[in-house]
């Protein structure tokens, strides 16, 4: 039963899977995963960052250990040519060096500031602080974003005779720098969006059992079905609130099933309380209260189907006699079988009704021809004339009755009662046990 009515009883790949999508600002999981995926990229990007930084200083450094590096062997060259003044050998010796691409100024100068050789790549104009540079006594170097610039002491025999400064691009460097930037973001683009997927299932499935609790919640608040059951998937704080919410539902299904247990015993004694206030309690044949909204009711379903309905009052005759010679207890069960012997001839749907005391009414709808109401009567006359065997004795009651008929005698029921009543004293005047119709009521009877 359980599994019938719990959805999350099935196989958590599948309903992982068949679980509809929830609107992205009231889903968890989502939620969930954005924020987590905002942790990872900001991260990712800060690390990103540094790294990059890290990385272009570093290739920056290197470049620069390298060209002072190279330039101290130039320098060293030229150094015997500076002392001789061979400027030609110096030109060639510069020319040799200048192959590299990324070299854009190389001056030599002699300790006095005079140039002793120069190279500028095409559309390069020097930058060099002459006074600046021959101040310098040991190699050092700097760098920008574009550029690196080198000075490297000329020294002979331990003795300095001049200064070789170096200007060189980085532009190399950055493109280099560049393209591994380009192909780390593209790579770490790759890796969040693989994360994001994975992390959604991930978290998918870490909050499945909430996404179900929820669910479940949500159907219970709609169908009041307290029979439903949550299902426990690991013995972690969700499966322990999982169980506390079984263990609510538990009782308020207890409690549901309580209330209804005494809704049903308050309707069956309601029942009972109504058909008590419309029965007669000693001959079971419903009573006067139950008589007027009945007869009330079928002459609107006769008017409304053009149906014919008849009422008869029915008096017994010599009643009082019973009592007062059989006592009052024979005169109830004379009450009792006249009640069960008029009943006996009656169609279901004729209604029977003790008004009170000795007195009875008869409701007939559709009866049809006045022939048939006369013989009716006759019949009811009849078998309440029977005598009636009570301890041992035979009693003899009769009974007189009145006729009225709708809509001949009248069309409401009040005029219907008043006609069958006055029809039922004429009966009792022209010397009982007899019947009177309404409207047939001789001079002599009234
Ligand atoms: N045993 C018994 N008697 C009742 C009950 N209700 C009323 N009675 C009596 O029924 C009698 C009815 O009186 P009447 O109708 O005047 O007496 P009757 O002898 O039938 O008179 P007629 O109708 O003129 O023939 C009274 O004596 C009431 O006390 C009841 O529930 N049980």
């Amino acid at each position: 039963m359980q599994a019938k009515n719990n959805p999350s009883t099935m196989p958590a790949g599948d309903a992982l899977r068949d679980a509809p999508a929830s609107p992205r600002s009231a889903s968890l999981v989502a939620r969930l995963t954005r924020w987590n995926l905002a942790v990872l990229v900001s991260t990712l990007l800060l690390c990103f960052v540094l790294i990059a930084t890290a990385g272009w200083f570093s290739a920056q450094e290197r470049q620069a250990s390298l060209s002072q590096a190279s330039a101290q062997v130039l320098a060293n060259s030229l150094a015997t040519m500076l002392v001789f003044e061979d400027r030609d050998a110096a030109r060639a010796e510069l020319q040799s060096f200048i192959r590299r691409d990324d070299v854009l100024e190389l001056q030599v100068l002699m300790t006095d500031g005079k140039l002793f050789a120069q190279w500028e790549a095409a559309g390069q104009r020097s930058d060099l602080l002459v006074s600046e540079a021959v101040k310098v006594s040991a190699a050092r170097h700097e760098a920008d974003a574009q550029q690196l610039r080198v000075w490297i002491p000329i020294m002979l025999r331990g003795e300095r005779v001049g200064v070789l400064y170096l200007r060189e691009s980085l532009q190399a460097l950055r493109q280099q720098l560049q393209q591994a930037i380009i192909m780390a973001a593209l790579l770490m683009a790759a890796g969040i969006l693989v994360a994001s997927r994975a992390l959604r299932y991930v978290q998918r499935r870490a909050l499945w059992p909430l996404v179900e609790l929820s669910r479940l919640a949500e159907q219970v608040a709609a169908d009041q079905n307290y029979s439903r059951r949550a299902r426990v998937h690991h013995p972690d704080e969700v499966g322990r609130l999982t169980e506390r919410f079984n263990q609510l539902l538990r009782r308020a299904e207890a409690w549901q099933t309580e209330l209804n247990r005494q809704l049903r015993e308050e309707q069956a004694a309601g029942q009972q309380y109504q058909r008590l206030a419309h029965e007669d309690s000693l001959t079971r044949l419903p009573n006067r209260l139950y008589f007027q909204s009945a007869l009330q009711r079928l002459l609107a379903h006769s008017r409304e189907h053009r149906e014919s309905l008849s009422l008869m009052f029915i008096d017994l005759d010599n009643f009082k006699l019973v009592n007062d010679g059989h006592g009052h207890e024979a005169g109830d069960q004379v009450l009792v079988e006249v009640s069960r012997r008029m009943s006996a001839v009656l169609r279901s749907s004729d209604v029977l009704c003790r008004l009170g005391g000795d007195e009875f009414a008869l409701i007939l709808p559709g009866l049809g021809p006045e022939g048939v109401v006369t013989t009716l009567a006759q019949r009811l006359i009849a078998v309440v004339r029977d005598p009636i065997l009570i301890n041992g004795q035979a009693v003899q009651v009769g009974a007189t009755v009145g006729v009225a008929s709708f809509p001949d005698d009248a069309t409401d029921d009040a005029g219907l009662l008043g006609q069958a009543d006055a029809a039922m004293y004429a009966a009792k005047r022209a010397g009982k046990n007899t019947y009177r119709q309404a409207g047939k009521v001789n001079s002599h009877d009234a």
